[in-house]
Order: structure tokens, then sequence, then C-alpha cells
């Protein structure tokens, strides 16, 4: 249940957005702030105003900068938790036993909404907690609202094509917010907002997990604003390499389908599809990839594809946006010299 509060439950709706990542990313930590924000703010009821929004921040070091860009944002509390021994790579069960802690003393109650980022880390944590206070685990989410009594959410099914509506009366309600695009509407910042820090440790008595050494270091893909991913056409790993080339200058991750995985070009823990994760970036790159439904399921309807493909037939044509009918070998290397080119241009005239 919800611990032992040494604060009374709020019996006004609240938010809570969890900023957690696999890395100290303070980018991607702000940004889940900003994406909480405007959800909670493009839905409220004009009548009641917006519900309070705190944020816990989870981090291995303070970090000032971030604190500081927070307290940008319309944040009433923001909670900056530090946990030097969190484990790397980062379990989600050590997370939720900081976070559990954390949400009891800030009097987590039936009313609160709880956020976390729509990444396989930020799902685990979420339904981890929900299971630990007693909650309502609401999964992947688009969209979410209050109900005076109750909350609901949008979930997407089938590979993001559709959505569904799922509410519960009592709360709290937990989910791993995947915001829209466009639903940004800039919210201004909380004078006198609070800031608490924490100093917490983990439990390192719970299960390790060992990560594949392949996956060390990689960008995830659920997280990333743009994909490049690679299919049975690469032909080996050299060709990915490539893609990880492209995929840096773009401030991307690399993905790939189940051929490429099953051929070891690329870590399970980026394959695309049905049976692998499912990426809603803002571009997704398909390199030597022929467009199966099993693929495109794993890839979110609002993103853009870009597919490169030497047979101009292949289906992957008929979901892009963009297609490019060229052979990757010559193609993908051009294109990484175009942006190199760019950018030494845009250097050299600043
Ligand atoms: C239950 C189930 C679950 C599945 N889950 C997934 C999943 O999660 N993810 C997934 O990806 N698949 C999944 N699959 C497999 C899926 O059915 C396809 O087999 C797979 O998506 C095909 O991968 P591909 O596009 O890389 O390979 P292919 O279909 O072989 O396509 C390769 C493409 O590369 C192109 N190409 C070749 N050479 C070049 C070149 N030099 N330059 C440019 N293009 C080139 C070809 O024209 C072709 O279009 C699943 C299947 C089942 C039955």
């Amino acid at each position: 249940m919800y611990g032992q509060p040494n604060v009374t439950p709020s019996p006004t709706p609240r938010v809570i957005a969890l900023l957690i990542a696999e890395r100290d990313d303070a980018h991607e930590l702000a940004r889940h702030a900003e994406d909480v924000l405007n959800e909670t703010f493009a839905r409220a009821p004009a009548q009641a105003g917006p519900p309070d929004v705190l944020a816990v921040c989870v981090t291995r070091r303070y970090d000032p900068q971030l604190v500081e860009s927070l307290l940008r944002l319309a944040l009433r509390t923001i909670v900056a938790v530090t946990v030097p021994d969190l484990r790397a790579p980062v379990q989600a069960a050590d997370l939720a036993s900081v976070l559990e802690r954390t949400l009891a003393a800030q009097a987590l109650g039936p009313h609160d909404f709880v956020c976390a980022p729509a990444s396989a880390l930020g799902e685990e944590v979420a339904g981890r907690l929900a299971a630990a206070c007693g909650g309502v685990a609401f999964g992947r989410i688009q969209q979410f609202g209050f109900d005076h009594p109750g909350a609901h959410a949008h979930r997407t099914v089938f590979g993001g094509r559709a959505s569904v509506r799922v509410q519960a009366r009592t709360g709290p309600w937990f989910g791993g917010l995947r915001a829209q695009p466009g639903s940004a509407n800039k919210p201004s910042a909380v004078p006198g907002a609070t800031v608490l820090r924490e100093e917490a440790s983990v439990p390192h008595d719970a299960d390790e997990i060992t990560l594949l050494p392949a996956d060390a270091g990689r960008r995830p893909v659920e997280t990333a604003r743009v994909v490049v991913s690679g299919g049975r056409g690469m032909q080996g790993a050299e060709g990915f390499a490539l893609l990880e080339q492209l995929a840096t200058r773009l401030d991307g991750a690399v993905g790939g389908s189940l051929p490429a995985v099953d051929a070891g070009w690329v870590p399970v823990t980026h394959q695309v599809g049905q049976s692998g994760k499912f990426v809603s970036p803002e571009v997704y790159v398909a390199v030597g990839i022929s467009g199966t439904p099993q693929h495109l399921a794993g890839i979110g309807s609002a993103t853009r594809i870009v597919a490169i493909n030497n047979d101009e037939d292949a289906d992957i044509f008929r979901a892009a946006d963009l297609g490019i009918v060229a052979d990757w070998h010559t193609f993908v290397p051009a294109l990484i010299a175009r942006i190199d080119a760019a950018r030494c241009a845009d250097a050299g005239s600043r």
C-alpha cells in the first residue's frame, strides 16, 4: 500500500512525473517533464484549473543544471533523488524500490497520476510501483485525464494504429507516457516552486541482470528521436557499422529487423517489430528492410518513415513518407559525406 507517508494524501488530483532514464541524460529527463506538463495542461478542465505537477527525478549525482532547467517549467515541487550506488545498467527493481519510498514520503494517494516515460525501463518501473502501492497500471499511454471520480488514459494498440480508452475510479494510477507530437502548450514556471533533495541507496540483493556486452553503450531505440534500422539487405555487420555512423550523426539509435537480429548484426534489445520493441521516433530510417507487417507493427503511426531499398516494388515504400530506390552501399556513405560536408560548411560560416 502507500507506505508510511509523513504528510496527508492530497484530496485533489495531482500528477507526478517520474524522471528516470537508462543514463543520467539531463536533456531526456527534462523532456519527459515537459511532455507530462504539456499533457496535463492540454486536458485540464478550464473551470477546475490544471492539477499540481510534481517531478521526482532520480540520478546518480545531483545535477544543478538539470534542477535549474526543471525550475523553468510549471512544476510545483521538484524532488531530486540522488542514488550514487545505482547499478549500471540501471535496473527497474532498483528504481522502483527507491521511488516507492520517495512516493510514500510525498504521500502518494488515490488521486495521484504517476507518469513514467514510455520506455521499457519506465513501463517496468511504473508496473512495479503500481503493484507495490496497490495502484492501477495503465501500461503505455498517449493521453490521460481526470474524471471526478477516477482517471482515464488512452492506450495504443495494434502497433499504434488504434487506441482504446481505459479508466479506473480509484488510484493511484500509473502509466508510461508517450506524449503525442504537437500537444505542446508551454505552461509557465510556478513562482516559488519547492526543490527537495534526497539521497538514497538501493538494496543490492535483487536479482542481478547482466546486459549483453553487445548492448553496452548503445542508445536505446525506444526513447530515440531518430532510429536508423537495418534489415537482411544490410548483408553483414559491416553494413551495420555504417548505420551506426549515420545514427551518430543524426543523434539517433540503431535498430534492426528480426533477420538482422537472428544474424547477430544487431542485439535483440534493438529489434523493432511485433516480437521486438515498439518505437515511435520522429523519423525512422529503414535500410534494406522489405516492410513486412510484423516489422511495421513496431513503428508508431505518427512516425515519418524514410526507406532506402534497391527494389522499387518493396512493400516498405507503401508505408514510407520518403522512399529512396538505391543500393545502400553507395547511398548511405554518400549521405554521411553530405551530412559531414554540410556541418563543415555550417561551422565555417559562423
Ligand atoms: C510471429 C512473427 C513475429 C515476427 N516478428 C518480427 C519482428 O518483431 N520484427 C521483424 O523485423 N520481423 C519479424 N518477423 C519476421 C517478418 O515476417 C520478416 O521475415 C522480416 O520482417 C523481414 O525482415 P527484413 O525486411 O530485414 O528482410 P527481407 O524481407 O529479406 O528484406 C530485405 C530487403 O532488403 C532489400 N535489399 C537487399 N539488398 C539491398 C541493398 N544492397 N540496398 C538496399 N536494399 C537492399 C531487399 O530489396 C529487401 O526488400 C516476425 C515473423 C513472425 C512469423
